[in-house]
């Protein structure tokens, strides 16, 4: 990990109908830090996702990867920058098989035609980069499975297989456990733990307290809004005014 930012928030607020939902939020994150997002229900995380990737715009702030400023560019613009997300609802083309929804990733990222064939060349460029992919996440051996009938914690490791195969170097994943069995916790963690250790950046909403203070260099809490706290796990958990954000849960 490097001290040099590749994504910084400045002063980032956004209000709709009068309601303030992002409060004068600035974080930078360092090339190859894991940064978690934690807070309560309503905090304010896939907002800050969302302004972040361009799927909304602030009303004031800025956003800038690698010290240039993103803050009016499109989310294809963000992408092609080297920003790549993960929504909490999935993403994936249910009838197609695994290799083939990393396939149609990475046939984006190459460029030209995106096409679904039965019976792709097996060695094409966009093939190559899939089943990289499929292998780092550890589904190699599913390439041929339907999307649909993969576990929701396959389905999630499919789903960042297909974010890999555009080649971002800062990842946001949002709520990457939700919906998975808990057996399957720790597999989807480690995942995530190699993606990280590849030399990626990554930015992480996650509600398991114990897989996010485990996986993370640092913690931001959100609360109403605003940025309570970024620190290290150790330093947030023991910081009070995040513990009264929690209504005294202990963290
Ligand atoms: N487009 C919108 N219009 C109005 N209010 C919105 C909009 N998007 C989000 N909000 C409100 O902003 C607040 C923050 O929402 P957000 O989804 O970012 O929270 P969160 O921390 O991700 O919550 P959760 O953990 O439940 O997913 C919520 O009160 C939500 O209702």
């Amino acid at each position: 990990m490097s001290n040099q930012p590749v994504l910084t928030v400045e002063h980032l607020a956004l209000t709709i109908g009068g309601a303030v939902i992002i409060d004068d939020v600035s974080l930078s994150v360092a090339q190859g830090e894991m940064l978690g997002v934690i807070g309560p229900n309503g905090a304010g995380k896939t907002t800050l996702f969302n302004l972040i990737s361009g799927v909304m715009t602030p009303t004031t702030g800025t956003v800038s990867l690698e010290g240039r400023d993103v803050t009016n560019q499109t989310i294809d613009a963000r992408a092609r920058a080297g920003l790549g997300r993960t929504f909490q609802t999935s993403s994936l083309f249910p009838a197609l098989s695994a290799l083939e929804n990393v396939r149609l990733a990475a046939q984006v990222k190459l460029g030209g035609a995106t096409s679904v064939l039965r019976f792709p060349r097996p060695n094409d460029a966009a093939s190559t980069v899939a089943r990289a992919g499929l292998e780092e996440v550890g589904l190699g051996h599913h390439s041929e499975t339907l999307a649909g009938v993969l576990s929701h914690g396959d389905k999630r490791k499919l789903e960042i297989a297909m974010l890999l195969a555009t080649d971002p170097s800062v990842i946001l994943l949002d709520e990457p456990m939700a919906g998975v069995a808990s057996g399957d916790v720790a597999g989807l963690s480690d995942v995530i733990r190699q993606v990280h250790k590849s030399g990626r950046t990554v930015l992480m909403v996650e509600h398991h307290m114990d897989i996010v203070l485990g996986l993370v260099d640092r913690v931001a809490v959100m609360h109403h809004g605003q940025l309570l706290a970024c620190d290290t796990p150790d330093a947030v958990m023991a910081d009070e005014a995040v513990q009264k954000a929690y209504l005294g849960a202990s963290l």
